[in-house]
């Protein structure tokens, strides 16, 4: 990533001393099992490549039916705009790491799936996390698939012998709620079915950390088994963006493993209001500038509390957009006009996120970096940060 002039558009590198690689693992072949692209710290090597940013052309696909645009059209805009895009992070580069990482579960917005928010993930791995980003089957994805065992008749149709093993990749797409279908009730059983996801993906690298052997149906070139004995299970965090702000504090209440959550412009209203006292692990909320309103923001404001550090601070000049990749990837007018962009250099804002992220994990995981540096941003204290909301909220509405 030579260029520097001002228009390159690309995922920033991450800015951390480890070199990041990742690579996909999918448990098995049902809907219910998990399945998670991983950013890990690894050697350096020149002869791995970078993924591509969209694995194939489904997501391209999910994405138009999700934004209620045509489908051809918009594959062919979408691969034109986003199709050739890398992201900063080697595909199954060697585990490389002389101490034992922190864990992190990454959890997507609606709309999204699990390679979109890698300027955060690579960040963390290229800092010493493990992070697994899930990709969600709760049909809040724009698409995520699983396979599945033939049926007789498919295989009784199969013309060539040579067919694959008697596997079908399958498809699932987002939906969106039906005429007149109320958003509570189905926001709230995705949220759950998220959380269960995440702890899922957990208990999954809980066993690769002790050394079970999982299968992964995915043929990668990535050997497992160098992550043996090399995550941190007392370090284990939570972070999300939007309806995956939510399943963090979801997790966090199911699954006491998680240790503290950080939610990036949460959308609260999947979560039921008696969640709120249950939760007792540290929280941090970095809410852009323009998504939040006052009743979002009151629902988080229930999670103050005198005894466990909850904190918020909102960036000047961001949008919802600011948090996942697409904002590094197009020019500054279609961006603004597609809310992609704020006013806020994207670099810098991620950027002041993310180190924002690193310093309240490296005080709620008990780390020996050097994170800390930050911790005035945690505070808001920083020209681009303010501390708490812009948002007013009626003091009766807490
Ligand atoms: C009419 C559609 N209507 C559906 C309910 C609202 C659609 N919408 C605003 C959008 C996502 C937008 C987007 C993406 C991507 C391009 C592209 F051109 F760059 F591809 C453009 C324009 C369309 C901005 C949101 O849903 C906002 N949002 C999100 S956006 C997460 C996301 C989705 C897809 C991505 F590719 C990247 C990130 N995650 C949430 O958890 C929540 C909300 C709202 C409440 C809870």
């Amino acid at each position: 990533m030579g260029n520097t002039c001002s228009n390159h558009l690309g995922i920033p590198p991450a800015k951390g001393p480890n070199a990041v690689g990742c690579t996909d693992f999918m448990m098995d072949h049902t809907v219910k099992g998990t399945f998670f692209r991983i950013y890990y710290p690894c050697q350096e090597t020149e002869k791995a490549e970078r993924p591509d940013w969209v694995p194939c052309k489904e997501y391209f696909n999910g994405l138009a039916d999700f934004m209620k645009i045509n489908r051809t059209l918009s594959e062919r805009i979408f691969n034109y705009l986003f199709g050739s895009f890398k992201i900063p992070a080697f595909l199954d580069a060697p585990f490389k790491s002389n101490e034992k990482c922190p864990v992190v579960i990454f959890s997507h917005g609606l709309g999204a799936f699990r390679t979109l928010y890698s300027a955060v993930c690579a960040e963390l791995a290229s800092q010493g996390f493990i992070v697994a980003s899930v990709e969600h089957r709760d049909q809040s994805a724009s698409a995520t698939y699983y396979y599945r065992e033939k049926t007789e008749s498919e295989r009784a149709s199969e013309t060539s012998a040579s067919a694959q093993d008697n596997l079908v990749q399958e498809w699932m797409y987002y939906r969106s709620p039906k005429h007149g279908e109320s958003e509570f009730p189905l926001r709230n059983k995705q949220v759950k079915q998220r959380a269960d996801e995440c702890i899922l993906a957990l208990d999954t690298l809980i066993k690769i950390n002790s050394g079970i052997p999982v299968q992964n149906v995915l043929k990668t070139q990535f050997d497992w088994t160098t992550l043996e004995n090399s995550m941190d299970m007392c370090r284990i965090a939570a972070v999300g963006h939007s309806f995956g702000g939510a399943t963090v504090i979801e997790a966090l209440c199911k699954e006491v493993k998680f240790k503290c959550g950080i939610a990036l412009d949460a959308w609260m209203t999947p979560l039921d209001d008696e969640l709120f006292h249950r939760v007792k692990q540290p929280i941090f909320f970095i809410n852009s500038e323009k998504f939040q309103w006052a009743g979002n923001i009151s629902r988080m404001r229930k999670l103050d509390s005198a005894v466990i550090q909850r904190k918020m601070i909102t960036i000047r000049g961001t949008v919802h957009q600011s948090f996942p990749d697409f904002t590094f990837l197009t020019g500054n007018w279609i961006g603004k006009l597609m809310k992609l962009k704020g006013e806020i250099d994207p670099e810098l804002a991620i950027d002041l996120s993310n180190k924002a992220t690193l310093a309240f994990l490296q005080r709620h995981l008990g780390l020996e970096k050097n994170f800390n540096r930050w911790d005035p941003l945690i505070d808001g204290q920083d020209e681009n940060l303010i501390q708490g909301t812009n948002v007013t909220v009626l003091q009766s509405a807490i």
